[in-house]
């Protein structure tokens, strides 16, 4: 996929306040390849109003709902997501719902007249390998879980999976044509905050990332660096150097 650096830039936006998501993604427009909503201003707003919001900015929206229920109830969120139309290009679902999930979500997107691409979350970039083991007995090792569950997500049909830049290097080795979004993105200046298997902007892209999501280093980044607009001059001068 032959993209430029900026284009594979998604930011997450953050926060319960549609007026101040719409003044970000209208300060970043045009230095970013698009914008990803989530729970919380997705909570706080409503999702068909967050998405036409961003659809009047003019950028490309990553819907990051995490569905994760019943193959029937997450077949019918996937159906509504795409009477949002085509604004939304990105939508995800968690793989460890199963693959009937799975596949429910993938046969009620082909139902529709648009479907945004389907992206499996494997494990979240927040937990490392003691919390998977300890508190969630996830014994294998984590990039073979990962591994594992972006398989069963392109058997089921899905067409990316959201890993930790950690793996998507096996990833791309064993689904050469998934598309990958990596979060958990830390310049060397921002701090890791919640994040746990994190990697450098640069460093993610090297190992084969298609997408890099990266909220708070451009939303709030430190006092050395300042505003959201130099925080992304910032990453991509670093891409550049490259
Ligand atoms: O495993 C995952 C899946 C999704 N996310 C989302 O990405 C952004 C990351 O924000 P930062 O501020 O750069 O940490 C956030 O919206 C998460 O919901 C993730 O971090 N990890």
């Amino acid at each position: 996929m032959s993209l430029a650096p900026r284009e594979r830039i998604l930011v997450a936006l953050d926060t319960p306040d549609l007026d101040a998501a719409v003044a970000l993604a209208t300060r970043l427009r045009g230095q970013v390849g698009g914008y990803k909503v989530g729970l919380e201003i997705c909570s706080a707003v409503g999702v068909p109003q967050i998405v036409s919001a961003m659809t009047a900015v003019g950028g490309s929206v990553f819907l990051d709902l995490k569905l994760h229920d019943i193959p029937n109830t997450v077949a019918g969120a996937v159906r509504a997501v795409c009477n949002l139309g085509p604004a939304v290009q990105m939508l995800t679902l968690h793989c460890s719902g199963g693959s009937a999930m799975l596949r429910a979500a993938v046969n009620a997107a082909q139902s529709m007249p648009y479907r945004p691409l389907l992206l499996g979350v494997t494990v979240l970039t927040s937990l490392d390998a003691t919390a998977l083991a300890g508190e969630l007995r996830v014994t294998s090792d984590i990039t073979d879980y990962v591994v594992h569950l972006a398989r069963m997500a392109q058997d089921c049909g899905l067409d990316g999976v959201v890993a930790s830049p950690h793996e998507v290097s096996a990833i791309r080795t064993a689904c050469p044509h998934v598309r990958i979004v990596t979060p958990g993105i830390r310049p060397q200046w921002a701090a890791e905050g919640d994040q746990r298997r994190v990697m450098t902007p640069a460093a993610a892209l090297r190992a084969g990332a298609d997408y890099l999501v990266i909220g708070r280093p451009i939303t709030a980044p430190p006092a050395i660096i300042g505003d959201p607009v130099t925080a992304v001059a910032r990453i991509l001068a670093e891409l550049e150097q490259e």
